[in-house]
């Protein structure tokens, strides 16, 4: 195939925020390993966006500049109730719902550097009011406010379900969000950075960015994964199931990377987590099925799983409703989008590649009567 198809392996970018090579994950120079070990998520957003880890200090400032600016104005969660909320996708819902955020944010069009930043912060902390908020109001519940002295990962999931997580499903929050806060330019992230390099605004890069992490290839792989393991149902049917996909040439969702080969460095952790959560709640069946699918897949066709295929029993572990995993998934994306954004900007040219023309040529207007 040709390498212009897909962009295969070109560079089109110089970045100091991710590195992948082979099968090893970096941010700003920090392996994935040592940050899913030890890391706050904030203190990743942080890395993100300074190249550098903050002192306890700098960290409870970002913390708390970002836990004040979760409260969404009224206006903003009293919009949910007007979507016709049955058949609205929560990434629907979000692509919207963060459009509209900037309507409230005076500083939208202001591109001073300060102000790039501040909006990053505003966009960071409200992401996870809004996708909590929507799923709430669909369920006809109240809207639950953040509360203070929570992590960014306690603080979603207690505006989700009303309850203070317990530490076991703290951490595994926390751990999924630094595993997926940045990948160098995929799909979302390229995106978000082609709109901005046209000048535009930072609100207007994230609502384009959560519109190509929502597709089945890229990020809303992980609520695939989570609909084939319901429909699989059982660790018998497993074998049967893959192969008809196989011999069909249907995809498996939450498998196969453009450019891992030899295995996703976070698919790792995801499984380990999944099988553990998986057991405590009693559905140590659901990971057993995956890791037949993922057995069957690597022998047949050479493919490995990637971040989707485990986050999704990780985050079904959780109680979370297949259709949020995507959106949890842009929550955590949206710093590694935000911090693209920003090195795009501090130098920037409009990305504009060609296309070789195939189509006709030399053809003449015809009225309309003579077609
Ligand atoms: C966060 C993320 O975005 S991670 C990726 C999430 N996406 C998914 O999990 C969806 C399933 N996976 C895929 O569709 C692909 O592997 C992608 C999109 C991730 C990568 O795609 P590409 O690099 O473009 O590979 P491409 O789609 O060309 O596949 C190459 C070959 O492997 C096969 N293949 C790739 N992935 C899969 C899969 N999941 N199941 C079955 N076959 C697959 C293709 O059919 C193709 O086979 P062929 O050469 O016989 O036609
Ligand atoms: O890098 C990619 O193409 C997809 C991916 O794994 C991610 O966005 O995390």
């Amino acid at each position: 195939m040709s390498q212009k198809k897909g962009l295969e392996g070109i560079v089109v970018a110089d970045s100091r925020i991710s590195s992948i090579i082979g099968s090893q994950l970096t941010y700003c120079g920090y392996e994935i390993d040592d940050l899913a070990e030890n890391a706050l998520f904030e203190e990743v957003v942080y890395l993100l966006w300074n190249d550098r880890l903050p002192n306890q200090q700098e960290l409870k400032e970002f913390s708390d500049k970002l836990f004040e600016l979760m409260n969404l104005d009224e206006r903003i969660y009293d919009h949910f109730k007007n979507y016709p909320i049955e058949s609205v996708h929560p990434m629907t819902a979000l692509r919207t719902a963060l459009s509209f955020t900037a309507h409230f944010d005076a500083n939208a069009e202001n591109t001073s550097d300060a102000a790039q930043k501040e909006k990053a912060l505003r966009i960071q902390a409200q992401l996870p009011a809004l996708v909590a908020s929507f799923a709430r109001v669909r369920n006809n519940q109240e809207v639950i406010k953040p509360k203070k002295g929570l992590s960014y990962a306690a603080n979603f999931l207690y505006m989700l379900n009303g309850e203070t997580p317990t530490d076991v499903q703290e951490e595994a929050m926390n751990k999924v969000l630094v595993l997926q806060a940045d990948h160098e330019l995929n799909a979302s992230t390229f995106t978000a950075r082609v709109c901005v390099a046209t000048e535009s605004d930072i609100y207007s890069g994230i609502t384009a960015a959560i519109g190509a992490l929502k597709g089945p290839l890229h990020g809303g792989a992980n609520e695939q994964v989570m609909n084939m393991l319901k429909e699989v149902g059982s660790l018998d049917q497993v074998d049967a199931y893959i192969q008809k996909k196989i011999d069909n040439k249907e995809k498996i969702m939450g498998i196969g990377h453009r450019v891992y080969k030899e295995g996703d460095p976070r698919a790792k952790y995801l499984k380990h987590m999944s099988k553990k959560l998986t057991e405590e709640n009693g559905e140590g069946e659901l990971f057993e099925i995956s890791k037949r699918i993922a057995e069957i897949v690597e022998k047949e066709k050479g493919l490995l799983p990637n971040v989707d295929f485990y986050s999704a029993t990780v985050y079904h572990s959780l109680g979370i409703s297949s259709d949020l995993f995507t959106p949890i998934f842009a929550m955590s994306r949206a710093s590694g989008w935000t911090a693209h954004i920003l090195e795009q900007y501090a130098d920037n040219r409009l990305i504009r590649p060609r296309a070789e023309y195939v189509g006709a040529t030399g053809r003449k207007y015809e009225a309309i009567e003579n077609r």
